[in-house]
């Protein structure tokens, strides 16, 4: 018989068996993994973590991909293997020719799924494959075309609010805004209209899904990003009542109910033979009645889940992606009034509305779009995890390993960009030999394949669209001494909120 002594030496000495096994031995023994060039780890059963905590975003991971390659390892906490890739084979490999067998890493999903639902963004294999079928005609050419003139309507709110802060400014000519806020709001409000057709009135007032919306998305009240690093570990975190928890929760409540009706409503509509608009819950509603087969409609719920991932995906992305512009031009004066004046050129008019064709003229403009999102990709990675085993340039990826697509390190290798990488020079992309060498493998803003994202025709119009109105109008300079670090949230923001000295351009 085993007394209670042996019984606890004996269970103590397989948990330790277990915890070397797991935590030394595998992963730096015996894990297949281990053959892959990368960096040593950091401490201890820290991995690589502390590289993560103590420097900017990609700035390790561009440095580990000019000295290991385009598929190196790295370790993640508790010293777990992972892999980078910024090889464009491998890149295509993973997002094109295998993309249903490199799903989403569980965690990720975990966190966004009480507030999306399984929507367009979180969903895989043949739901994803039947959804992005259904989805596609909403973002046709047509349909974009007709947001053009839509997203001139949140800026030129902005502009109203802008003018008379600086009017009622002591001085009159310049004052500090936080662009950051401003740009949230206004491209809320803009998601809203083209998504929707629904007034979120973010710029000016006070509205139900808007609130709930920031208050489950915004940046007040968040846990420090250490506690979000443990919550991927021990999701029961997630559920603890801290605050930002119950927020989350009470945002999702509110959510749900504001969409669903809207859902409700449209359907109805449909029912009456009145459903009309080009947004793209409509026009996604018309496609699904459609469908004859009942299996392949979505679902009312689906069709709801569609709204918020919608908003999630294509509010914040477009936001911090029209916030880094302006940081940049703030410090780049010139590159800023080469840009004013082809705005000028073709919309003489301060009030203007712009059309489709006339914005996608403007071929500065494109650059300084371009170059913003090479240096500052508002999804700056993204994560898959290995579904089976799998060979990746001769060595073998077990089932379970997670695989970043690192999008900012591909964007900033010198190998492929030159000694001005790390530079912003927007007329880089008139060079025709950068154009020639350039692909969806190594430019990826919006990722690439069957899981790119389904709105980069919307983002990029609607980025355009809001850059112009507000060089048109404003002058925007640096504050001196004012430090901003990115930092990585859902997307890649600025941290504190970017503020700017912001003057008015003469009529
Ligand atoms: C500058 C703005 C934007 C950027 C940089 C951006 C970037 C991305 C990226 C990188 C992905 C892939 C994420 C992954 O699979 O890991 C994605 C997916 C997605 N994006 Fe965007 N996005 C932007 C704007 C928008 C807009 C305006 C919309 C909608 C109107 C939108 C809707 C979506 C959706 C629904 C997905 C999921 C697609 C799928 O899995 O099939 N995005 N986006």
């Amino acid at each position: 018989m085993i007394d209670l002594y042996e019984l606890v030496i004996l269970s103590c000495t397989v948990i330790a068996g277990y915890l070397t096994y797991k935590l030394y031995l595998y992963p730096f023994y015996l894990s297949p993994i281990r053959k892959l060039p990368g960096p040593p780890t950091d401490a201890p059963l820290m991995g690589n973590t502390l590289s993560f905590l103590k420097e900017e975003f990609g700035v390790p991971q561009l440095r580990w991909a000019e000295k290991y390659g385009g598929l190196l390892r790295f370790h993640g906490f508790l010293n777990v293997p992972r892999i980078q890739i910024t090889d464009p084979k491998l890149i295509q490999h993973v997002t094109v020719n295998n993309v249903y067998e490199y799903p989403k890493p569980p965690f990720l999903i975990a966190n966004l799924l009480p507030i999306l639902g399984k929507g367009l963004l979180l969903v895989e294999g043949d739901v994803h494959k039947r959804q992005r079928k259904l989805m596609t005609p909403a973002f046709t050419f047509a349909n974009i075309k007709g947001m053009v003139p839509i997203f001139a309507k949140p800026l030129h709110t902005l502009k109203k609010i802008w003018i008379e802060l600086l009017e009622n400014h002591k001085d009159g000519k310049e004052i500090q805004i936080d662009i950051m806020s401003f740009m949230s709001k206004a491209t809320l409000d803009a998601i809203g209209m083209i998504g929707f057709n629904y007034q979120l009135n973010a710029l000016t007032g006070n509205d139900e899904l808007a609130n709930a919306y920031t208050m489950a998305f915004g940046t007040e009240n968040k846990p420090h990003a250490l506690y979000i690093i443990l919550s991927n570990y021990f999701p029961i975190m997630r559920n603890i009542p801290i605050k930002a928890n119950r927020d989350t929760q009470r945002a999702s409540k509110i959510v749900d109910k504001v969409s669903m009706r809207l859902v409700k409503e449209r359907q109805e509509a449909a029912i009456k033979g009145e459903l009309e608009g080009n947004d793209l819950l409509t026009s996604l509603i018309k496609v699904n009645l459609q469908q004859s087969n009942e299996e392949e409609k979505m679902s009312d719920i689906e069709l709801q889940q569609q709204i918020m991932t919608i908003l999630a995906a294509g509010h914040e992305t477009t936001s911090v992606a029209t916030t880094w512009a302006i940081w940049f031009l703030s410090k780049h004066l010139d590159i800023q009034d080469t840009l004013r004046k082809e705005i000028i050129e073709h919309f003489p008019d301060s009030d203007f509305v712009p059309d489709f064709d006339t914005i996608n003229s403007l071929e500065y403009l494109n650059c300084v779009i371009k170059e913003t999102m090479r240096l500052v990709p508002p999804v700056p990675i993204g994560l898959r995890i290995a579904s089976k085993d799998d060979i990746l340039n001769g060595y073998l990826i077990p089932k379970g390993t997670r695989v970043s697509i690192n999008i900012v390190a591909m964007h900033r290798l010198s190998s492929f960009w030159g000694p001005d990488a790390e530079k912003f020079v927007p007329s880089r992309w008139l060079d025709p030999t950068l154009t020639t060498k350039l692909s969806n493998f190594n430019y990826l803003p919006f990722l690439t394949g069957p899981r790119s994202c389904i709105g980069n025709k919307v983002a990029l119009n609607e980025f355009k669209v809001f850059l112009a109105v507000l060089i048109r109008n404003f002058k925007f300079r640096e504050i001196e001494g004012f430090a901003v670090k990115k930092e990585l949230r859902i997307t890649w923001r600025p941290k504190p909120n970017l503020k700017c000295w912001v003057s008015r351009v003469k009529e």
